[in-house]
């Protein structure tokens, strides 16, 4: 069976150690190997284990704030293109606002991306900004700081993608202590590396892809995102049930990590597998939506703080098994990256 875990986050909030310990080692086994008897099939019709990727459920956001924040999505990409091009990613500092058809291309081999995007990084709810006059305050974000833009004329959108951003964002930080535990480290680990969330969110939409193209696009070189891993510690993302999302497996194949109502799902980023020098290994996926319908995802990608040097953790690295990765922040990876899945759409700069 393709195999993984369904990890319930109630036991995250447990003040007993024993369940805390339990919860963590499922996702140990989720995140390390796939043998545990607590296993249930998930993703579809395979027989080879996967790594890397788990559902949450249990996880706190209600179903009302989902449906409101799917509907702000589906407003923004309602717009004019022309408006949202206002908002165009390459105008602003350090990729936020919208990404336009074909404006990434996440597989370097790839033809171009067949989803539209909005993205924002870490902003107070609104609420707070009213409370608190010094929170809407521009944040050191060192390589990667820059303000959030926002859409005029779509009233509440601001404030509901928020609150959805803030919710994701406690549920993140209920994951690190146990991403620390699974990893037999104090669960406090990583705490003081992530005291300022570095945590980059996606509006995402995928327009239906031709059914034509199984046949002229026999190599899936223009799908709705092209086969990559994530940049972050590890990601939250919630889908719609058009399906379309595939992990590749340890055989090397495409399976489906299929829609399930409730849950959102969690997979592990190359952040994590710098600082656990691949003990945790980020899984190759990507997107085709072949469902006929639009697809609407929410990805929601968290790393340690930007100005945290991702370093191995001692007890990773042995002499038989030395580091791999050169050291650099989170924020000079993080950035380096986006400019490379961004750069065959970026304005080529004029010579004046
Ligand atoms: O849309 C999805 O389900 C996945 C999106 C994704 O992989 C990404 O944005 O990195
Ligand atoms: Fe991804």
């Amino acid at each position: 069976m393709f195999n993984s875990v369904f990890s319930d986050l109630v036991d995250a909030h447990s003040k007993d150690p024993v369940a805390r310990r339990k919860l963590a080692d499922l996702i140990r086994d989720a995140c390390v190997n796939v043998s545990h008897a607590e296993y249930e099939p998930v993703f579809s019709d395979e027989n080879v284990p996967q790594v890397g990727f788990f559902y949450i459920k249990s996880h706190g956001i209600s179903e009302d704030l989902i449906g409101k924040t799917v509907e702000a999505s589906k407003a923004f990409f309602a717009l004019p293109e022309e408006t949202k091009m206002e908002l165009d990613i390459h105008k602003t500092p350090n990729f936020k606002g919208y990404t336009a058809l074909l404006g990434e291309n996440t597989d370097s081999n790839g033809l171009g991306d067949l989803h539209e995007g909005f993205d924002l990084g870490w902003e107070s709810a609104v609420d707070s900004i009213q409370l608190d006059t010094s929170a809407g305050a521009p944040r050191d974000d060192g390589a990667m700081s820059g303000e959030n833009v926002w859409p005029t004329g779509l009233p509440g959108f601001r404030e509901t993608v928020l609150d959805y951003y803030q919710r994701v964002l406690q549920v993140g930080q209920l994951l690190f202590p146990l991403f620390a535990l699974a990893l037999d480290l104090p669960e406090n680990y990583f705490d003081d590396k992530t005291t300022k969330p570095a945590a980059i969110m996606r509006l995402l939409y995928y327009p239906p892809q031709n059914p034509t193209s199984f046949k002229t696009d026999p190599d899936d070189r223009q799908i709705g995102i092209g086969a990559h891993t994530d940049y972050e510690c590890f990601t939250i993302l919630w889908q719609d049930r058009s399906g379309g999302l595939q992990v590749r497996n340890t055989a090397g194949k495409w399976v489906d990590a299929v829609p399930i109502p409730g849950t959102l799902v969690v997979n592990l980023g190359d952040q994590f597998a710098r600082w656990t020098n691949d003990i945790f290994k980020s899984t190759l996926h990507r997107v085709i939506n072949r469902s006929g319908a639009e697809r609407y995802s929410i990805p929601l990608f968290f790393g340690t703080d930007y100005d945290v040097r991702l370093e191995p953790i001692p007890t990773c690295v042995t002499p038989g098994s030395p580091y791999k990765y050169e050291i650099m922040t989170a924020g000079e990876y993080v950035k380096s990256r986006l400019e490379a899945t961004y750069a065959h759409s970026a304005p080529v700069a004029s010579a004046a």
